[in-house]
C-alpha cells in the first residue's frame, strides 16, 4: 500500500492556477510508476483531487496505453459528457477527437479517440461484441463505491477479459479502479489483492454545517436554507442542492419562484434555477453547467446524478437533503420499485465534494451529525435490492451463466432464479438450469431495454405495429409526461380527457405523443396540455434511437392505424407475459374486477390478473395514474395492494 502525499491547494486561486495544483499532479511521476508496474491498480483520493481528469492524461502522455484506447466508466451519463469536453479542452481538442465519450443513445467518438469517457451500461454493451473488450489496452473503473447494477456486473467482466488475454497471450490488459470513498479491503481482495495507492491531500476545504435538530420535513429544511443563505451569499457564489427525484426538483422549484416574489427579497439578487435529473435531455442537462450571467445566482436542483465526479463552475454551496431514491426488489411481485431512504456516509461526502472544486467551499446538511453517524457507511450494492431480468439476459449474451458469476457481492440465488423465470416466460432462454439464449433472447438483449419491452418490439413486427409500439416503448423509457397542477385540477383533467383512450393508457400515451409530434409550437403546446416538453422530446429521441437499432436487425416496418386490438395484443406478449407466473402466487389472487377496471382501462384485457400486480405496473409505467383513483375504497386498498404501493396511494387519496 502506497501513500502519496501533496500539499493543499491554495484557497481563492484561479481556476487554472488550480488545476495546476491539483494534488495528484504532484504525484504524478509516481502514480505513473505505480500504473507502469502494476496490472491491476486500486486508487483512493479525495474528491475534486484530479483523479478522473488526470489519470487519463497521465497514461496517454507516458504511453502506457501503447497506442490502443483508455477506457474510464462513468455510472452517470452527465458525468462522462462533461468530464469529456473538460478533458479534450485540456488538449486543446474538441470532443470526438483524442477525447470523447459514449452514453446511451449518443456517441462522440471517432477513429482518432484515445481516451474515452463511458457509462457502465455502456461498456457492458460492447462486451457483449467482445467480451476480451480488446480495443482497450487501460479500463479505469471510476466512482467503484456507487455499486450500480452495472458497475458491479463490470467488476467481473473487465476481471475476466484481463485473465483471458492473459491466457489467450494476447495484448494485456490493465485495470484501475478509483474512488474517494471505498471498501478498501474489499475491494482489494476481490482484484486479486491489487496494490493500493492513497493521494493524499484535497484541493479546497469543503466546512460541514449539520442540522442542530432533526427536521421531520427535509423538503422544508432545504427550501428555508436557499433562503436563508440567498440572503447572505455573494451573488457569484451558486447553489447545487440534493433532492430526491423530478417531481419534487420541480416542485422545490415551483416554491422557490412563487417565494422569491415576496418583496422581502425584492434587494436579493435573482435566482435562475436549473435542474439535473437522469431523465432529462443531455443538452438541458449541460445548461446546468453553463456560466451564470452577472448579477443572477444559479440554483441547481439535482438528484444524485451530479453527486460523484462532476464539477460545477461557480458552486461553492452544497444544500444535501439526505435521502435519495433506490431501487428496491419486491419479491411477492417480482418488480421493482423507488423508495426514499437515508443516504450512505459515503455519498454524503461525494455531495460535499461537489463545493470546493475551484476555491473553498460548504455544504449543508439537512441532517444532524448524530443522523449522519447513524447513516450506513458504505452504500450497499444495487444488485441485491433489484430485478437482475436485464443482467441475467446481458450477462448471457456475453456468454455467462449469472449463477456462476464471479459478483464482488452475490445477489441472492432467489433473485436470480425468479429472474431466469422471467426471462423464459418471455422465450428468451432455453431453460432454467442450463440456460442459454434463444434466437429471440439473443436479439432481445441488442436492445438497451428493459426485456420486457424489447419483447414486445420484437413481437411488433408480427402484430404489424411496429410504428406503434416503438412510440409506446419510447414513451413507456421516459418519465410521465403529465405535469400536475393542483391548482387547475378542471383544465388538467379537461386537457387530459382529449387524449383519454378506453383502449388503455398505453394508447392514450400514443395519441399524445402523436399529437406532439403534429403539433407546430411544441412548447407552448404542451404548456396548454399540461404535458411535459422535455420528457416527449426526450421520448422523441428515444424513439428514433430504436427506430435505428430496429432498422439495423432488419425489422419490417408497419403499422396498424387505429386497430388497437393489435397493441393490446402485442403488449400483452411481453409487458404481462411474466405476471402469468406471478398469479401463482396465491395470496394475490384476489379479483376486484370492477374496481381494476376503473382504475386501469386495459384492465379489461387482464380480467383475471390480481389488481396489485396492475398497481404495481401503474406505479412502475405510468405514475400519472395515481391520480385518476379516487374511487378507490381505501379498504379496499388496506387489504390487498403491497405496502409500498398502498402507502402511495392513500396518500393521494388524503
Ligand atoms: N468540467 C469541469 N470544469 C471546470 N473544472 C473542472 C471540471 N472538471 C474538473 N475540474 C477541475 O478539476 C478538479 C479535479 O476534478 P476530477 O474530476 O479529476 O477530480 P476527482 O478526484 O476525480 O474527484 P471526484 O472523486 O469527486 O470525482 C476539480 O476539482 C476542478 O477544479
Amino acid at each position: 500500500m502506497a501513500i502519496m502525499g501533496a500539499k493543499n491547494g491554495d484557497n481563492g486561486a484561479s481556476t487554472s492556477h488550480a488545476r495546476k495544483a491539483l494534488p495528484i499532479s504532484k504525484v504524478r511521476e509516481r502514480l505513473v510508476e505505480e500504473i507502469s508496474n502494476n496490472m491491476t491498480l486500486i486508487l483512493i483520493g479525495e474528491t475534486g483531487c484530479g483523479k478522473t481528469t488526470k489519470i487519463p492524461q497521465f497514461i496517454y502522455k507516458a504511453k502506457l496505453n501503447k497506442g490502443a484506447m483508455i477506457a474510464v466508466t462513468q455510472p452517470r451519463r452527465v458525468a462522462a459528457v462533461t468530464i469529456a469536453s473538460h478533458v479534450a479542452n485540456a488538449f486543446n481538442s474538441s470532443v470526438g477527437g483524442l477525447v470523447g465519450y459514449t452514453v446511451r443513445f449518443e456517441d462522440a467518438t471517432s477513429a482518432d479517440t484515445k481516451i474515452k469517457f463511458l457509462t457502465d451500461g455502456m461498456l457492458l454493451r460492447e462486451a457483449m461484441l467482445d467480451a476480451n473488450l480488446s480495443n482497450y489496452s487501460v479500463i479505469i473503473l471510476d466512482e467503484a463505491h456507487e455499486r450500480t447494477v452495472n458497475t458491479d456486473i463490470l467488476f467481473g467482466i473487465v476481471k475476466r477479459a484481463q485473465y483471458n488475454r492473459e491466457q489467450q497471450k494476447i495484448k494485456p490488459l490493465k485495470i484501475i479502479v478509483m474512488s474517494a470513498t471505498m471498501d478498501v479491503d474489499h475491494f482489494c481482495k476481490y482484484f486479486n489483492n491489487a496494490p493500493v495507492v492513497f493521494v493524499e491531500g484535497r484541493t479546497f476545504p469543503v466546512h460541514i454545517h449539520n442540522a442542530v435538530k432533526p427536521h421531520e420535513d427535509y423538503f422544508f429544511s432545504v427550501l428555508s436554507t436557499i433562503f436563508q443563505l440567498h440572503q447572505s451569499a455573494p451573488v457569484n457564489h451558486d447553489f447545487l442542492v440534493f433532492l430526491t427525484g423530478q417531481e419534487e426538483i420541480e416542485s422545490m422549484a415551483h416554491n422557490i419562484r412563487q417565494i422569491q416574489m415576496d418583496p422581502k427579497f425584492k434587494d436579493s439578487p435573482p435566482m435562475m434555477i436549473c435542474y439535473l435529473f437522469a431523465a432529462l435531455p443531455t443538452f438541458d442537462q449541460v445548461k446546468a453547467f453553463s456560466p451564470t450571467p452577472p448579477g443572477r445566482r444559479k440554483v441547481i436542483l439535482s438528484t444524485n446524478i451530479a453527486e460523484t465526479s462532476v464539477t460545477i463552475s461557480g458552486v461553492k454551496y452544497v444544500i444535501d437533503c439526505g435521502k435519495v431514491k433506490i431501487r428496491t426488489h419486491q419479491p411477492s411481485t417480482g418488480l421493482d420499485m423507488l423508495k426514499v431512504s437515508p443516504i450512505s456516509q459515503a455519498q454524503a461526502w461525494q455531495r460535499a465534494g461537489r463545493a470546493g472544486r475551484e476555491s473553498e467551499g460548504h455544504c449543508y446538511r439537512a441532517y444532524t451529525e448524530q443522523e449522519f453517524a447513524n447513516f450506513k457507511k458504505n452504500t450497499p450494492p444495487e444488485i441485491q435490492r433489484c430485478n437482475l431480468a436485464s443482467v441475467v439476459l446481458q450477462l448471457l449474451a456475453i456468454g455467462i451463466n449469472a449463477m456462476k458469476f464471479d459478483f464482488m457481492d452475490k445477489p441472492n440465488e432467489q433473485s436470480i432464479k425468479e429472474a431466469l423465470l422471467q426471462l423464459k416466460d418471455l422465450g428468451a432462454i432455453t431453460n432454467i438450469e442450463n440456460p442459454s439464449l434463444t434466437q429471440l433472447g439473443k436479439l432481445m438483449s441488442q436492445f438497451p431495454l428493459d426485456p420486457r419491452y424489447s419483447k414486445i418490439l420484437i413481437c411488433a413486427q408480427n402484430y404489424e405495429c411496429l410504428e406503434e409500439i416503438l412510440i409506446i416503448v419510447a414513451m413507456l423509457s421516459s418519465e410521465t409526461v403529465f405535469v400536475n397542477a393542483q391548482s387547475k385540477k378542471e383544465e388538467v383533467a379537461e386537457a387530459r380527457q382529449k387524449f383519454h383512450s378506453s383502449s388503455g393508457d398505453h394508447i392514450t400515451l400514443l395519441k399524445i405523443f402523436r399529437a406532439f409530434t403534429a403539433a407546430e409550437t411544441k412548447k407552448k403546446w404542451c404548456s396548454n396540455n399540461f404535458l411535459h416538453f422535455r420528457n416527449l422530446e426526450y421520448a422523441t429521441k428515444v424513439r428514433k434511437q430504436l427506430t435505428e437499432l430496429c432498422q439495423k436487425n432488419e425489422f419490417t416496418s408497419s403499422s396498424c392505424g387505429q386497430q388497437y386490438d393489435q397493441i393490446k395484443k402485442c403488449l400483452l406478449t411481453g409487458l404481462y407475459m411474466n405476471l402469468a407466473e406471478l398469479q401463482r402466487d396465491k395470496k394475490y389472487l384476489t379479483v376486484h374486477s370492477r374496481l381494476t377496471t376503473s382504475i386501469h382501462p386495459t384492465s379489461s384485457l387482464f380480467g383475471s390478473l390480481p389488481p396489485c400486480i396492475l398497481f404495481t405496473e401503474i406505479l412502475e409505467t405510468n405514475k400519472s395514474y395515481l391520480n385518476n383513483i379516487s374511487t378507490i375504497d381505501p379498504a379496499w386498498v388496506e387489504e390487498v395492494v403491497p405496502n409500498y404501493a398502498r402507502q402511495h396511494i392513500l396518500r393521494k387519496l388524503d
